[in-house]
């Protein structure tokens, strides 16, 4: 006996929210967090000791829910040339922040550079602070040790995202500093 398959596609019965006061309501542990749900636009700059020399990209990054515990994170980055103009694509990271009483976060963040990082930390009214716990690396990703990811809301609605990183034998330093604005 086969399922049979409806002649149209459903749309989600339970689709995402992506600000706090749209449906679903938040699940009250998402409290420390809420300020974050939306999609954050902006440009930053990185390096790292490894690296030729530093560079310039963009970024956007969403956060939303479904009314569980849990926000589901996306981000994705492109590099910029001198006059600001797209260069190519960067960094793709998403996954799953499992909030935790007294705002303690508990992250699982996937890249498809072969990366999966298990980052813990604290979120509190304007700042999330998140380190390593493990990083699980594919057969052929590059060494990557620990990274620590801060964010920081600014009182003119900035948000400021720091990136250090301990990777290919280097300890624990910048590697990206951007500013964002919320774009919706
Ligand atoms: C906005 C996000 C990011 C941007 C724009 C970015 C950009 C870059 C760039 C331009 C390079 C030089 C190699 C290349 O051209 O691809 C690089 C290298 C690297 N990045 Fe990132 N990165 C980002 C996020 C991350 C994250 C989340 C991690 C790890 C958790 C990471 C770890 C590394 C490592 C390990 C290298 C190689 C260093 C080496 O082999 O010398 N990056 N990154």
């Amino acid at each position: 006996m086969t399922a049979s398959v409806p002649d149209s596609v459903p749309e989600l019965p339970f689709p995402d929210a992506h600000r706090p006061e749209e449906d679903p309501a938040p699940h009250a542990l998402l409290a420390p967090v809420t300020w974050l749900l939306g999609t954050w636009h902006g440009r930053g700059e990185g390096g790292y000791p490894t690296l030729d020399g530093d560079f310039t990209y963009a970024q956007e990054v969403t956060f939303r829910h479904d009314g569980r515990p849990f926000l589901r994170y996306e981000a994705r980055a492109w590099l910029l040339d001198a006059d600001g103009a797209p260069l190519r694509p960067a960094a793709r990271e998403s996954g799953w922040w499992r909030l935790q009483p007294e705002g303690r976060v508990e992250a699982v963040v996937t890249q498809p550079t072969g990366v999966v990082e298990v980052a813990v930390g604290v979120a509190t009214d304007a700042a999330v602070d998140l380190a390593t716990h493990t990083v699980a690396r594919t057969p052929t990703a590059k060494q990557v040790d620990a990274t620590r990811r801060r964010y920081t809301l600014a009182d003119d609605g900035t948000l400021t995202f720091t990136h250090d990183l301990a990777a290919v034998g280097q300890p624990l330093q910048h590697h990206l500093s951007a500013r964002l604005r919320r774009r919706g």
